[in-house]
């Protein structure tokens, strides 16, 4: 069974806050305490304990580290130990995903190729026992489809250990690109590890999204602030009882066939997800159609009267369905020369999907007096090139594609 999670970040977010909510909200803690121990076995203790922030009642999770860690790690030997470790596939993507994302970062912060990137506290054993624990929870809830609010990044300063630096800290403004996001209080609400963790694996949802709510998890950031509570909350549940979608259906047997296409096409201009029509053979053998039209609830009237408006029906029947989409965005890769928009569909950060869009390709076609299948060709290559394979962590993605 497989379970949507929205995240409020409203308070902020960090990697423990993270990992205390999941916690909160029913994740095993033997299963998270075993993913860690198979990527750093020995290093860390993981102590969880009931707390109140605000004089609410929070869960916070507490990373012992067994000896002095001194966090200096480079990059590419993080990455060797994380792809060793014997984590469920879906997890160690997850994992490979977050850290990706704080080494581009990191890298685009300090100027340097992503090779040759050191994390400084973001490297050290609590951080790991962060990212891995928060993946495994997922994993053990069965979080299929996460998603989170706005988050509240802080102001003021802090120190780290690359100086006294002002809140959002580089890092995070480089994370948070492309979000929404508020100050909200004073301090460092939002750190790197929670940013990269948020930014990677949930879609941006503004709003508490329709779901049947099974808990809530409410994990403690370290700080308690009066009259501000300092937590991270996971909603955690199942589809909402009304449909994702509807299809609306009807068989027409005596509307001139010229008219399709036009009757589809205003379809999905008053908002269909998708409109398509299915060949059928009606009484006495008539050649016939059943139009099938899938509707977002919302514009399901518009939709029923443009079918009604368009054909020469007199009926309409429907029915709710619940859909599974792949979160979308866009990057691009180099294709004949000209940088091409690729779209990228992917679920728990990695990559499901890569191909361009018809339009893009054919104008490049056009442009170059090419036949299409070159173009198409020559991206799949492209995207190839460039990593973006099915099961390939996601990359840094942008909501639309370039103009
Ligand atoms: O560890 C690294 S690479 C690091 C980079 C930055 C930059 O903004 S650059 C900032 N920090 C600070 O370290 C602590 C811990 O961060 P976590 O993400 O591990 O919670 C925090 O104050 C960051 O601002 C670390
Ligand atoms: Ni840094």
């Amino acid at each position: 069974m497989s379970r949507s999670a929205w995240v409020d970040a409203s308070g902020g977010v960090a990697g423990d806050m993270l990992l205390a909510a999941l916690l909160d909200a029913g994740a095993s803690l033997e299963a998270v305490r075993a993913a860690v121990e198979e990527v750093i076995p020995g290093e860390v203790r993981i102590v969880p304990e009931q707390v109140t922030r605000a004089g609410l009642r929070a869960l916070r999770v507490r990373v012992l580290s067994a000896a002095d860690d001194h966090p200096h790690r480079a990059w590419p030997g993080l990455r060797a130990l994380l792809t060793g470790a014997g984590l469920p596939g879906q997890v160690r993507d997850r994992v490979l995903s977050v850290f990706t994302r704080l080494a581009e970062a990191e890298a685009r912060v300090h100027g340097v190729p992503i090779e040759e990137v050191h994390f400084h506290e973001v490297g050290s054993w609590d951080s790991i026992a962060d990212v891995v624990g928060v993946c495994s929870a997922l994993h053990d809830l069965a979080v299929t489809d996460l998603a989170a609010g706005p988050v509240a990044l802080g102001s003021g300063r802090v120190s780290t250990a690359h100086g006294l630096l002002p809140v959002p800290v580089p890092a995070v403004a480089e994370l948070a690109a492309g979000r929404r996001v508020l100050a909200g209080g004073e301090g460092e609400l939002a750190t790197p590890t929670g940013m990269a963790l948020l930014t990677a694996l949930a879609r941006e949802r503004p709003r508490l999204p329709p779901m049947r709510l099974e808990r809530t998890g409410v994990g403690a950031g370290s700080r308690d602030t009066p009259g501000r509570p300092n937590t991270v909350r996971v909603f955690l549940g199942g589809p909402a009882e009304e449909a994702e979608a509807l299809v609306l259906e009807t068989n027409v047997d005596d509307l001139d066939p010229r008219a399709w296409p036009d009757v589809l096409a205003s379809l999905l201009r008053e908002g269909a997800l998708d409109a398509w029509l299915v060949p059928i053979l009606m009484k006495k053998g008539r050649p016939a159609h059943t139009l099938c039209v899938l509707a977002p609830p919302a514009r399901a009237e518009a939709l029923r009267a443009e079918v009604f408006r368009s054909t020469s029906t007199l009926g309409i029947r429907e029915r709710r369905v619940g859909r599974t989409v792949l979160d979308r965005g866009w990057t691009d890769a180099d294709v004949l020369g000209t940088r091409l928009p690729i779209k990228i569909g992917h679920r728990g950060g990695v990559i499901v999907q890569a191909t361009p869009e018809y339009g893009h390709a054919a104008r490049l076609a056009a442009a170059g007096g090419l036949p299409l299948r070159a173009v198409l060709a020559a991206a799949a290559a492209a995207a190839h090139a460039a990593g973006l394979l099915p099961g390939a962590p996601v990359p840094r993605l942008a909501p639309d594609p370039p103009a």
